[in-house]
């Protein structure tokens, strides 16, 4: 627990969740290629084709009820691995995520099915957020009109482009308030208008949640709406605290 988490909880803040020496690796199988001159037996490629990245290298923090936390750092240093790990839909290699309710990943928990239709998927989407079908039937229209998808909604998903799909996945996700919500800014999506649409939906989101995390590599955005800013360099956790020290810190960096 650092300084800014203490006084957190000098504070009478209520945590909403704790993520505790959080290791996440990832195992991809290459090409495999043998580099020139080396054995080529089948065995001796296999081996070599399996790569390990070691993403999240004991990541250790505290969230609090009415946070807003910014998350940064370069491409690749673990931002999105992160959030997926905090959201439950990558497991842990080391250490855990206690929370006391189910963080919510804004954007990619709908699992959409490219054979049914975009009203098809509307309903499962909803049901998978745990609504009831009447509360699903209640919000349908909803959704499909922040979607944009009137006139299609009766096609395949698969038929979709994807700014399409990714506004109908936006748009399901977004119809339900989460108390701790995880918005990857690389998943807001779309041409302008909606992006601006999806903004203030997010906005509006971020009022009503417990807690709120957000990627962005806008540090502007960060700026503007976090209280507290975690800076993420080569899986560790290099900063936690106040805004506009991290951001300084962060872009003296990147500049040096
Ligand atoms: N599904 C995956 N399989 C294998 N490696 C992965 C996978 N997803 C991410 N990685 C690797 O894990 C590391 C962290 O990736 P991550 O996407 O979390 O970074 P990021 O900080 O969100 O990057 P960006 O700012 O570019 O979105 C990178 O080295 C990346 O190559």
């Amino acid at each position: 627990m650092n300084d800014f988490e203490r006084q957190m909880i000098a504070s009478g803040a209520r945590p909403t969740f704790l993520v505790d020496e959080l290791h996440v690796k990832y195992r991809t199988y290459s090409s495999g290629k043998p580099a020139a001159g080396e054995g080529r037996s089948l065995t001796a490629r296999r081996t070599r084709g399996v790569r390990e990245v070691h993403a999240l290298k004991g990541v250790t923090f505290a969230a609090f009820e009415g946070e807003s936390i910014g998350v940064i750092g370069h491409n690749g240093s673990g931002k999105s691995t992160l959030m997926r790990a905090i959201a439950g839909l990558i497991p842990a290699a080391g250490g855990a995520v206690y929370a006391e309710d189910r963080p919510a990943l804004l954007g990619v928990n709908a699992a959409l099915l490219g054979e049914l239709s975009g009203d098809k998927n509307v309903r499962l989407g909803g049901l998978a957020l745990g609504f009831t079908p009447a509360e699903v039937r209640q919000r349908y229209q909803g959704i499909v009109e922040f979607a944009g998808l009137q006139e299609f909604i009766d096609l395949p998903m698969r038929t979709y482009s994807s700014g399409m799909s990714a506004r109908l996945r936006f748009a399901i996700a977004s119809s339900k308030n989460h108390s701790i919500l995880l918005v990857d800014e690389a998943l807001a999506v779309g041409d302008r208008a909606f992006r601006s649409k999806s903004e203030a939906r997010i906005r509006e989101m971020r009022e009503n949640a417990g807690t709120v995390m957000l990627v962005s590599h806008s540090i502007n955005s960060i700026l503007d709406s976090c209280n507290r800013v975690i800076w993420i360099d080569h899986g560790n956790l290099k900063m936690n605290g106040d805004p506009q020290e991290v951001c300084d810190a962060y872009l003296e960096q990147s500049a040096g």
